[in-house]
């Protein structure tokens, strides 16, 4: 295996706040490859979020923040650079895409302005080179008539078309890795696709590392190397994608999927929900976070927090009763 681009090692994020600590993220680890591509799945409230926030470093240890653990990108650890540094790797090195464009966007500007800005910024040439350079980016997210397209403003684009400017500029540094939080909510179902696929691409020809967040399973599926399944801050399942959505070890990605209608079932196939809501992420139980919800759980998983363990094919499962292969009878 090549050397990780990033490493993160028992990373966790605690918002103090005054109903309490809030433990967004609670102890996870990961690498990543260049060129790999990871998709990080859970419900809402999961920590995905935060968790892609916390890597990037745009949030730290503060007065009301309290980041522990490792962030290492490219060998450096990004929560111990000076904010001016850190602020350096921000396009080179690491780039995010955010869920809704016109929070990216900013509508008094226009589209060339984005993506002009951002290359002189950082690669410190000519406008007339920028403004090639940018048309050029375009053209690869797939935007019609690119050079038309750098004189319009934000609101003259449809949804889908603002996303591919903000993927556009964030490609702009030809960054090492790229974070992608939930890329597509805020756009219609057909248009989701194309900029999945156009992410997954994006990947596949440049080399460039990513992180998938989402809550959908559909999104990252046939689109990332592995998947890591987040349930109120950790992780409980991760490994190489396929087999893991193929037949979960974990109880709760077993129950994630089997709650995605699918359009070969016969007519009439009930979907199977997830009884009860994540804990609060202020109070939650000991043990086994989704015991309580869990069809599987024994005495054992209220009382003891179970430890990733390494299963068969490349996977690690945190679960006192995993559905292995063995039980699933395969
Ligand atoms: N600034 C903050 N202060 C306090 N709590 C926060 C803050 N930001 C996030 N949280 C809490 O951290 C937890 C994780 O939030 P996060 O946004 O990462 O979830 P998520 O899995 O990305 O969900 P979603 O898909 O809804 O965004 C939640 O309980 C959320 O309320």
């Amino acid at each position: 295996m090549s050397t990780p681009l990033l490493e993160v090692t028992d990373l966790r994020t605690v918002f103090h706040t005054p109903r309490g600590d809030v433990h967004a993220v609670d102890g996870v680890s990961f690498s990543l490859a260049p060129g790999e591509s990871l998709g990080l799945v859970g419900e809402s409230g999961s920590g995905k979020s935060v968790l892609g926030r916390t890597v990037m470093g745009l949030i730290g240890s503060g007065a009301t923040t309290t980041v522990s653990g490792s962030v290492l990108l490219g060998g450096r650890s990004v929560h111990d650079l000076r904010p001016a540094e850190r602020r350096r790797l921000w396009g080179p090195e690491v780039a995010m895409v955010f869920q809704d464009p016109m929070t990216s966007l900013n509508p008094v500007k226009r589209v060339g302005t984005h993506l002009t800005e951002t290359l002189r910024r950082h690669l410190r040439c000519s406008r007339a080179d920028a403004v090639e350079r940018g048309i050029d980016l375009l053209r690869q997210v797939g935007i019609p008539e690119p050079a038309r397209r750098m004189r319009q403003y934000p609101h003259e684009l449809s949804g889908g078309m603002r996303q591919r400017v903000v993927i556009a500029t964030a490609l702009a540094c030809d960054p090492r890795l790229l974070i992608a939080d939930e890329p597509t909510t805020a756009l219609d179902v057909t248009v989701q696709k194309q900029i999945l696929d156009l992410l997954a691409s994006l990947v596949a020809e440049r080399t460039m590392a990513m992180v998938l967040v989402s809550h959908d399973l559909g999104a990252v599926a046939g689109r990332t190397d592995r998947v890591q399944v987040m349930y109120a801050g950790r992780t409980v399942e991760s490994g190489p994608t396929r087999p893991v959505f193929a037949a979960p070890d974990h109880p709760y990605t077993d129950a994630l999927l089997a709650s995605i209608p699918r359009l070969g079932n016969p007519p009439h196939t009930l979907l199977r929900t997830i009884e009860g809501n994540p804990p609060d992420m202020g109070r939650p139980p000991e043990g086994c976070r989704f015991a309580p919800r869990c069809g599987f759980a024994s005495a054992r998983c209220a009382e003891e927090q179970p430890v990733a363990a390494v299963v068969p094919g490349g996977r690690e499962v945190a679960c006192h009763h995993p559905i292995l292969e063995v039980s699933r009878g395969r």
